[in-house]
């Protein structure tokens, strides 16, 4: 399996438990480039959990979604900063405001620390959502025109990429340029159910539509054997890229 392939795997660790947490690191280190803890896993064990996938040698997604006024959003951004994270996450309805400042107090955090600056990502559009969810929260716009917009508007406040559906990779890719990272959730490979999910795409449309990397979760943990279902999807990927 290629570095390239593994890399592009982002297993979310949605689990209650400090130690089902360990055991999924354990088993699927082989298969996965990040672990992604989530606002369940997250609220439950705090920053020790991070602390775990790092021992192990995992680099960790902070999925915490920030969404707050611009100087909370910051300030958590740097505490997600001091934890080492690899990648941490804010709602991109949060605004320019919140975003150009996060932007900010992180940068001048990294250069004073010396530390990594971590991938900053801007939550588009969830992928459980769907035009009907949008107008019922008084948003009378189509489900991809809201996407690129807040892909445009995270570009514009300096933001590394978005996490979005693979539906709308092609359409960020177009808009965002070839440097943006678009991280989708919401991936389904053909032996997974649909779940909760809405706009769902399988691992090779996904990367072929411009995708950086796959968040993946219950398609990895509730499969029969999971090291194997992270090793299909590897495959996957890898013939995706080489087309
Ligand atoms: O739009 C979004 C943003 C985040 N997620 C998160 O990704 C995983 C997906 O898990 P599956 O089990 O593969 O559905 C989950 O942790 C979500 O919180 C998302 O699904 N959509």
């Amino acid at each position: 399996m290629t570095h390239e392939a593994k890399d592009r795997l982002i297993f979310a660790l949605d689990v209650d438990e400090f130690a089902a947490a360990e055991e999924w690191v354990k088993t699927l280190h082989t298969n996965v480039g990040l672990f992604k803890i989530g606002k369940q896993l997250f609220t439950r064990c705090g920053p020790e959990v991070v602390k775990m996938v790092q021992k192990h040698g995992g680099q960790v997604f902070l999925d915490l979604k920030y969404h707050d006024i611009p100087n909370t959003v910051a300030k958590a951004g740097v505490e997600a900063c001091r934890l080492g994270v690899k990648i941490f996450n804010v709602h991109a309805l949060g605004g320019e405001e919140m975003m150009r400042r996060t932007v900010a107090e992180v940068d001048a955090y990294c250069a004073k620390s010396g530390s990594e600056r971590p991938l900053l990502l801007a939550v588009t559009i969830l992928t459980s959502s769907t035009a009907e969810t949008l107008r019922g929260v008084g948003i009378d716009r189509p489900v991809d025109e809201m996407v690129v917009r807040l892909a445009q508007l995270a570009k514009t406040a300096g933001f590394d990429g978005v996490v979005a559906s693979p539906k709308e990779a092609a359409l960020i890719r177009a808009a965002c340029g070839s440097d943006f990272a678009i991280v989708t959730p919401g991936v389904r490979p053909s032996f997974a159910a649909l779940d909760d999910q809405k706009r769902v795409s399988t691992p090779a449309e996904a990367i072929a539509a411009g995708a950086t990397s796959l968040v993946i979760g219950r398609p990895i943990s509730a499969a029969r054997n999971p090291l194997e279902a992270a090793g299909k999807i590897l495959l996957e990927i890898e013939a995706a890229l080489a087309t």
